[in-house]
């Protein structure tokens, strides 16, 4: 039985985690986004058109003596930004800190929407969704969470992403050193291959909690916190100088002074989005006014917990007990 773990690199602004892997025989260093909202294990590789690569690392099978062509298998990927890619399957060796997958499906990208050629430090994907809605026909294929999950102490990882700092991914144990306090569990819906659980109500600054059901998913694809257009209403009624700019796509609001806390239940315990948590970036040079970490979900039909609640707390994704356990740190 084993367990791993590997370290996350924040970008700028937190605005995606990037996570190294490596694949095939010798092995090729990647470094890409982990992605618990999706469940394909894609990559940029040498069977792109040049001009879509700028500074990506490119996964060649050729020169992988343990790569294997998935034949007639395919895939194609569109994201709920718009971002999308296709391409070829290999099955290859995959190894992520100290563990190690001998046969994963590697989906080889053929073609990449812009969002990700204007992306230079991402050089792929790879999904800790559950397998049901991995894209591959005409047979999908498993994660490298399901493929490594039977060798793990038990079938679980945890995140422990951070603000402007690394933070980390661990395959197979509960680091209780992580986090502080009591881990508060709610059961997960993967009825739609997302880790989804449904939070029974929130706060703004230090009000009592308000009861109203929020049915999301836990997504560290995802940036920010998309939540019901109520919800958001209200929380921006307590931020001075807040307004939708239709122009930025969302709320934003004069950088200081720092606005309220978020808070959501999670069963009966509760995760603080600290207010400086929800000064997402400044949309200015002269820093003047933000674009807020919390945004309507419209649209969507769920609402998710990206990054921006993610990063507040240690939290559990047990496949084991089908739970998600939240810390705080
Ligand atoms: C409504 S899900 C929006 C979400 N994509 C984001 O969150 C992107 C992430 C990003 C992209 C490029 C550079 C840096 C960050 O970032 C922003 O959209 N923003 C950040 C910057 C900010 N200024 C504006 C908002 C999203 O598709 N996630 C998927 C994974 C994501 C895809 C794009 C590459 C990075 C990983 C995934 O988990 C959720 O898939 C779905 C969700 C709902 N139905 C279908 C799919």
């Amino acid at each position: 039985r084993q367990t791993g773990t590997v370290e996350t690199d924040a970008e700028k602004h937190d605005v995606e985690y990037l996570t190294p892997i490596s694949i095939g025989t010798p092995p090729q260093d990647l470094i890409v986004d982990f992605d618990t909202g999706s469940s394909d294990l894609w990559v940029f590789s040498t069977e792109m058109a040049a001009k879509d690569i700028k500074g990506q690392a490119v996964y060649d099978p050729n020169n992988s003596s343990t790569s294997e062509k998935l034949q007639g298998s395919t895939w194609q990927i569109t994201y709920g930004d718009g971002s999308s890619s296709s391409g070829d399957v290999y099955l290859d060796t995959v190894t992520i800190g100290n563990l190690t997958v001998p046969n994963q499906a590697v989906e080889a990208a053929k073609k990449v929407s812009d969002e990700f050629t204007d992306d230079p430090n991402n050089d792929g994907l790879l999904g800790l969704g559950f397998s049901s809605i991995n894209t591959v026909q005409p047979t999908p294929q498993n994660t490298f969470f399901d493929n490594v999950k039977k060798n793990l102490d038990t079938p679980l990882f945890t995140t422990d992403l951070k603000h402007g700092a690394p933070g980390s991914y661990n395959f197979g144990y509960i680091d209780p050193a992580a986090y502080i306090g009591n881990i508060s569990w709610t059961p997960v819906d993967n009825s739609q291959g997302f880790w989804g659980f449904t939070s029974p109500g929130y706060a703004v600054g230090t009000e009592t909690l308000r009861n109203h059901s929020i049915s999301g998913i836990a997504d560290t694809g995802t940036t920010l916190l998309l939540l019901p257009k109520s919800i958001v209403k209200a929380y921006y009624s307590e931020v001075q100088g807040a307004q939708y700019d239709s122009s930025q796509g969302g709320y934003v609001f004069p950088c200081s002074p720092t606005p309220p806390d978020f808070v959501f239940g999670v069963n009966n315990g509760i995760v603080t989005v600290p207010g400086d948590m929800v000064l997402y970036a400044p949309i200015d040079s002269a820093n003047q006014n933000c674009f807020g970490g919390i945004q309507s979900d419209t649209g969507i039909g769920f609402s998710i917990f990206g990054d921006v609640a993610l990063k507040t707390s240690f939290v559990v994704f047990d496949a084991g007990g089908l739970q998600l356990g939240w810390a705080a740190k």
